[in-house]
């Protein structure tokens, strides 16, 4: 598969910085970035590939077939290597060998933290520290080098503690210390007093000693960075210019086995307890969040690094058979910048937020070997990221505006996170993380087309500053203080976010009960909206039902008008054979017949002849026979002469009993043929019975076809009643009394059961047409 993309190149993409000069080129972008973001934009998800350098292990065991080529810093091509399913597949026929990949931008397995950061994140980080929201997600299977692409090495960084130093590096000089404005739900920012600052203090302090005993040196750091850093302690200077002041504070959170947890609890982190599971909510603004999650402010990238170290240690780490220090869950990193107004009690401005996401490994089952706890494990990871991948399919799908589909956001706990990002809040960015090894090359596979898929979808980004959208500030007792827009009251705020899941916990006592007694009255309301809207269904599923019965009425008549055409047709044509059968027969009984008593031509005339000649002779004989009477009777004539005449004639007359003899022979024989030919045509005429009885079976057979297709012409009317009563209850609902409490189906089920009143059927007037054209055909036939 090709993914090759073109991506939507826009002007904050243009100036990737190729050289490692860092700070300086991101500030100068910084005091100059936030009028871009007044404007809404669209862009191509960016999509980032890293690959990571073999282990030594790795090369020992011939993991090294060259699997992964990067083509150019956009194109990689991966190659099926020989026991893979994928070249099983190949050498079947199905799918490819070789496959190219296109990416934002692709980075190989000498990319330093450092080049990576710099080719990645400056952007983002640009926009998060104007005041633009922005998330980051690593993608790979296990061992790809996720968790090193966020949070590096001690000495050498990754992107969090990079992107930290860079925030830190913009608000030097600029950081309000005091902790009495902090995060609160969504967007929002809670004014302490001076107890809950104190506590805030406590907490913090508490935090970080807990890493006390393991030292400095396993703390992340963003490695030179550091350095880099201080040398632009200019920037304090240039910010001092700049009245506003920055507060940061920062979260850790991981989804394990589809629940949320604090990493950053500590009482939850004792071994023996249980932890707490934390909920996801919308705020007003439909946003979603994790409810009672706890901030904690820092000064510093390394109080940051620290921080996540505390929370590192808490994650759901366990050892599978791929990686020995494999994350088991989604891990969520987030830093809330507060921009506020100058002075010692400063006003709000707004808030930004960046979330960098650790995602669990995307290996299957079946190749890590995962039993027991690790499958379960395995099965949740796997079922998020296969909701991930439904969501970005989806996002995908729906830039067709004609395919646009649902976007299961709300199925998993890390989707519902992720929604806001891919709905406007911010900017968005995936890094997909390979290692090149041929043991995992179907997987890796599997994640590249994903990403391939994911690159295609185009993230809308709303306009965004701090000074486009001001934060509302709640007091201790979560009661609006200052709103963005003070004609929206903080019952409208609330009204307008009913959903399952609405934190309650941010109103008062008295706010609590007159909003009890605004619901009740609202559910009066919304159960009477209810009533209606249950006539207004039934309604339309009785005219649904009523189009059905009507459909299936015109589908059976005609159905049945088919079949009684086709039989009727079918009866004519079998009739037209046999006729035709027993004409054809006689002609032939009647052929048969002449070539028998055929006599030819010249000797019926030769036959005609002699007989003529016999006929004279007759005559003549006659004749003679007269004259010798004659003269026997005194003629004169002597009777010598006479006796010679009389032997003449006995001579003749013998010969003439002779012919007669002859032709009694003749006669005979033509008899015994009369005989033989009657004898044949009894036995011809028997078989033909024979066979007309075979017919009339045949015929009997038809007609009980008919007489099923006249039943089933009877059921169609029964079911045509069915439908006039069916009507008629429909027409009664129409007229109103409605029975709210019987339900919909109940009533639809009443209506299948009413029995059909013999009374009512109304016979449509072509049937008894039919009916007596199919008796009158039958009573023919
Ligand atoms: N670019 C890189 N250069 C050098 N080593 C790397 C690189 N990327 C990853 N590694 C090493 O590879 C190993 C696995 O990396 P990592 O733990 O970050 O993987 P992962 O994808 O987060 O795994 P999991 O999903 O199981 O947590 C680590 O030992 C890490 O140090």
């Amino acid at each position: 598969m090709d993914a090759r993309e073109e991506s939507v190149v826009l002007p904050a993409e243009q100036g990737f910085l190729q050289d490692q000069s860092t700070c300086d080129a991101t500030r100068d972008t910084l005091t100059s970035d936030s009028s871009v973001l007044n404007t809404q934009t669209s862009q191509s998800l960016k999509v980032y590939l890293r690959v990571r350098p073999f282990s030594k292990t790795e090369l020992a065991s011939n993991e090294s077939q060259d699997c992964v080529t990067i083509e150019n810093s956009d194109i990689v091509a991966l190659r099926a290597p020989k026991d893979s399913s994928a070249m099983r597949n190949c050498e079947r026929g199905i799918g490819q060998s070789v496959h190219k990949f296109t990416f934002t931008r692709i980075f190989g397995e000498d990319t330093t933290q450092a080049e990576f950061f710099e080719g990645t994140m400056k952007d983002l980080v640009v926009s998060f520290a104007s005041g633009q929201n922005g998330l980051v997600f690593t993608y790979g299977v296990t061992n790809a080098g996720k968790t090193f692409t966020i949070q590096g090495s001690p000495k050498d960084g990754g992107i969090l503690p990079r992107s930290l130093d860079v925030v830190f590096d913009h608000i030097r000089g600029r950081q309000y210390v005091k902790m009495n404005l902090k995060p609160y739900l969504g967007n929002d920012v809670m004014k302490l007093d001076h107890a809950q600052v104190k506590h805030e203090e406590a907490m913090k302090a508490s935090l970080l000693s807990s890493l006390k005993e393991d030292g400095a040196k396993t703390a992340l750091s963003s490695g030179n960075l550091q350095s880099m850093a201080s040398e632009n302690d200019t920037a304090a200077d240039q910010g001092g210019s700049d009245q506003n002041q920055f507060s940061a504070w920062v979260s850790f959170f991981e989804i394990y086995n589809e629940c949320v947890y604090d990493l950053l609890d500590q009482f939850s982190a004792s071994k023996n307890q249980k932890r707490p599971t934390l909920k996801i909510c919308d705020d007003q603004l439909g946003t979603s969040y994790v409810k009672d999650l706890k901030w904690f402010n820092i000064s510093s990238t390394e109080e940051a690094c620290k921080i996540l170290q505390i929370g590192n240690k808490n994650r759901s780490l366990a050892s599978t058979k791929m990686n020995q220090q494999s994350s088991r869950s989604h891990s969520i990193f987030t830093i809330r910048l507060l921009k506020l107004s100058h002075g010692d009690d400063p006003s709000v401005l707004g808030v930004s937020e960046m979330s960098l996401c650790d995602l669990a490994g995307s290996e299957r089952c079946n190749k890590t070997q995962t039993v027991g706890d690790r499958l379960k494990e395995a099965g949740n990871i796997n079922n998020s990221l296969l909701i991930l991948g439904k969501c970005i399919a989806a996002l995908k799908q729906g830039q067709n505006p004609k395919k646009a589909s649902y976007v299961p956001f709300r199925e998993s706990k890390l989707t519902r996170l992720f929604q806001p990002f891919f709905c406007g809040k911010g900017k968005a960015c995936m890094i997909v993380n390979i290692n090149q090894c041929a043991s995992t090359y179907d997987e890796t596979l599997h994640v590249m087309k994903f990403s391939a898929v994911a690159k295609q979808v185009v993230q809308t980004i709303q306009p965004q500053s701090f000074d486009f959208m001001s934060p509302r500030i709640v007091g201790k007792d979560g009661k609006v203080i200052t709103d963005i827009e003070a004609n929206v009251s903080m019952e409208d705020l609330l009204s307008e976010d009913e959903d399952e899941e609405v934190d309650i916990s941010i109103l008062s006592a008295e706010d609590l009960l007159r909003k009890i007694e605004e619901l009740k009255e609202k559910l009066v309301s919304e159960r009477q909206g209810k009533l209606v809207l249950e006539m207004q269904i039934r309604k339309e599923m009785g005219e649904a039902m009523y189009q059905q019965m009507v459909y299936l009425d015109e589908t059976w008549s005609k159905r049945f008008e088919d079949f009684r055409e086709t039989t009727e047709e079918q009866l004519e044509n079998r009739l037209e054979m046999y006729k035709k059968a027993i004409k054809n027969h006689a002609y032939r009984h009647a052929v048969e017949e002449l070539e028998t008593d055929y006599v030819p031509l010249d000797e019926f005339q030769a036959e005609q002849e002699k007989v003529e000649a016999r006929d004279q002779r007759i005559e003549e004989l006659e004749i003679m026979l007269g004259l010798h009477k004659r003269l026997a009777d005194g003629d004169g004539s002597s009777p010598d002469s006479t006796s010679v005449a009389l032997d003449a004639l006995t001579k003749r007359c013998q010969e003439k009993d002779k012919v007669i003899i002859g032709l009694r022979v003749q006669i005979q024989n033509i008899r015994d043929e009369a005989d033989l030919k009657e004898r044949r045509l009894t036995e011809e005429n028997d078989m033909l019975k024979q066979h007309l009885k075979i017919k009339e079976q045949e015929i009997r057979g038809l007609q009980s076809l008919a007489e099923r297709a006249i039943q089933l012409e009877a059921s169609v009317t029964e079911l045509r009643a069915q439908l006039d009563d069916s009507r008629k209850l429909v027409s009664t609902m129409d007229a109103g009394e409605p029975k709210p409490k019987k339900g919909l189906f109940s009533s639809i089920k009443n209506s299948m059961n009413v029995t059909p009143k013999k009374s009512k059927i109304v016979e449509k007037p072509e049937e008894p047409s039919v009916l007596t054209r199919k008796r009158a055909l039958l009573a023919r036939k």
